[in-house]
């Protein structure tokens, strides 16, 4: 089966002189196509370390990663930048937009990023102003970050990881700084996203925001404790998800 994203007996050690912190200790999860994973567990339990090896943020220090078919544990940094840049797009818990640019220039930032890009082009500034319209901010394009809702932030955050039309979406807690009715928008979002066909990794403490996903993982201790797929959403899951 061709899947968006493997990972393979993935352990992650950080060595911190007096104690190795074993933050993951061989964890196997296969994302098919057009997946929704909610990740969930107790604190320190390893999903941001998950998260960061997924995003090619990092590398593991034992076991495989494939994404795209493609295994990138070994490859060199230029070649895994190049690989994040064109298959994956990030959502914070904090938005991480920057202070000074305007909605169009934080949503373009991951343009720059690619190699060798020299300047936005007229298709470039209609396809990110096509972005800031799909999250209903067309009426925002040359407003700063302070001038935004905390979901607004979020929708900018959201058209900045679409700009190089990933693949892959991983989502940090995106809704943990907002209010119930504004998470929900922000979930929408992502579901149309994944309707659309995208993967979608998300990492959340939020019974309520997991369970709009197709299946929920769960991790204790730096491994996946279990796995559950939502009652209601079995037909929707990948078929490993539902045994
Ligand atoms: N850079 C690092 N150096 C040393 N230890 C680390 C590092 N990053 C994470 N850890 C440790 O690895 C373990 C897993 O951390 P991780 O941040 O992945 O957990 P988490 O499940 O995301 O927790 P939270 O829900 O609190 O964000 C923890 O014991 C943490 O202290």
């Amino acid at each position: 089966m061709d899947f968006a994203a493997q990972v393979i007996d993935i352990q992650k050690h950080f060595d911190l002189g007096s104690v190795v912190v074993k933050a993951l200790r061989g964890v196997s999860i296969d994302f098919p196509h057009g997946d929704f994973v909610a990740i969930m567990g107790s604190s320190g339990s390893g999903k941001s370390t998950l998260l960061n090896l997924l995003g090619a943020l990092d590398r593991p220090t034992h076991g495989e990663y494939v994404i795209g078919g493609r295994p990138v544990s070994s490859i060199s940094d230029d070649d895994l930048s190049a690989i994040r840049n064109e298959m994956i797009g990030f959502i914070f818990q904090s938005y991480n937009l920057i202070p000074q640019y305007t909605v169009v220039e934080n949503i373009e930032v991951p343009l720059h990023y690619r190699t060798g890009y020299p300047t936005i082009s007229a298709k470039d500034t209609k396809h990110i102003e096509e972005l800031a319209s799909m999250v209903g901010l067309a009426d925002r394009l040359d407003h700063r970050p302070f001038q935004l809702s905390g979901g607004q932030q979020q929708r900018v955050a959201i058209a900045r990881a679409l700009v190089n039309d990933p693949q892959i979406i991983l989502a940090d807690e995106p809704t943990g700084n907002l209010d119930s009715a504004t998470e929900a928008e922000i979930m929408d979002i992502l579901l149309k996203l994944n309707a659309e066909g995208r993967t979608i990794i998300m990492v959340t403490h939020e019974p309520e925001v997991a369970k709009l996903a197709k299946r929920q993982i769960y991790m204790k201790d730096g491994l996946v404790a279990g796995e559950g797929v939502f009652p209601g959403r079995e037909a929707e899951a990948p078929v490993e998800a539902a045994k």
